[in-house]
């Protein structure tokens, strides 16, 4: 695991707009935050506030209207904004990775797992089939599915599997970095929780961060170590979890934190209290 205790990824007054017909919306207003390394920085915000504008952006998988209009995208030090298409293939799945709320976001439902991994690894490095092979079963085989299943198609798995075979596919290549936005929200309490006890594992294994976004707060107050607390684009507080659920300095965050049921409430802090060292 790295010593660095310099931040992975480094945003300063990130401005996205979408341009609408009448004047451009401001959905993310002039935002900074650093991700440290091997840490889970939860973003956490009603319906709407520019969490998913923030999460594309970052990995500049935003698309027209979205625009970027100003600010900076440090990911190591390198200048995120200024990548040209190669650097940006070359950074993605390998530095960086995503898992989207549906997994049929994240998968290619025309092709089979194994297709998909094949794909993904040659995209970055010519790779022999059967070393193809040996990987993806390696993967599949680390969050929990059986190799055989590499040769199902996306429909022929459960909800839950197929989140395990995005998660999978964005571990492959050891990425610094895994942006979850919702990734477990179309699924079941009990799924959900597997596969977030899942995610602190592999982190605890491999070492990576990860930018998580939900609308549960209980569950995001469970796994994050920093939570930011957006309003209409803005990062109105950020701070540690145990800080944010147990002392919040800003009202918004306490209307949150109140309009979640007390029992969740409690639960979370408890676990949180044991995640956090
Ligand atoms: N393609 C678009 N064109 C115009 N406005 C958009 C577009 N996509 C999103 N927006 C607006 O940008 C704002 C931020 O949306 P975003 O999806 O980032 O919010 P969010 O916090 O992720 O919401 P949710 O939790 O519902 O996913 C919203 O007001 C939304 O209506």
């Amino acid at each position: 695991m790295s010593q660095d205790q310099s931040p992975l990824m480094q945003v300063q007054d990130l401005r996205i707009e979408y341009l609408t017909a009448g004047a451009p919306f401001r959905a993310v207003r002039d935002v900074s935050f650093d991700i440290n390394r091997n840490e889970v920085l939860g973003l956490a915000g009603e319906s709407g506030c520019g969490k998913s504008t923030i999460a594309y952006g970052l990995m500049r998988l935003h698309k027209p209207p979205a625009l970027i209009r100003q600010g900076q995208i440090l990911f190591e030090g390198r200048d995120v904004l200024a990548f040209d298409d190669a650097a940006l293939r070359a950074w993605r799945w390998s530095e960086v990775s995503m898992v989207f709320q549906s997994a049929m976001n994240s998968l290619n439902p025309v092709m089979t797992v194994l297709g998909q991994f094949s794909d993904m690894l040659n995209a970055h490095q010519k790779t022999a089939r059967a070393r193809v092979i040996i990987r993806t079963a390696e993967m599949l085989e680390m969050v929990g599915i059986p190799a055989e299943r590499m040769h199902a198609y996306p429909h022929q798995l459960s909800g839950g599997m197929r989140q395990r075979v995005a998660l999978a596919l964005a571990l492959t290549l050891r990425p610094k970095l895994i942006i979850m936005d919702e990734p477990t929200t179309a699924l079941d309490v009990v799924v959900q929780r597997e596969i977030l006890q899942e995610v602190l594992r592999l982190r605890s294994e491999l070492g990576f961060s990860v930018l998580f976004i939900t609308h549960d707060l209980a569950l995001m107050a469970q796994i994050s170590d920093r939570i930011g607390i957006m309003k209409e684009g803005e990062i109105v507080e950020i701070g540690d979890t145990n800080q944010i659920v147990n002392a919040p300095q800003h009202d918004y965050t306490r209307t949150l934190w109140e309009a979640m049921p007390v029992l969740e409430q409690a639960e979370a802090s408890e676990s949180e209290a044991a995640h956090v060292p």
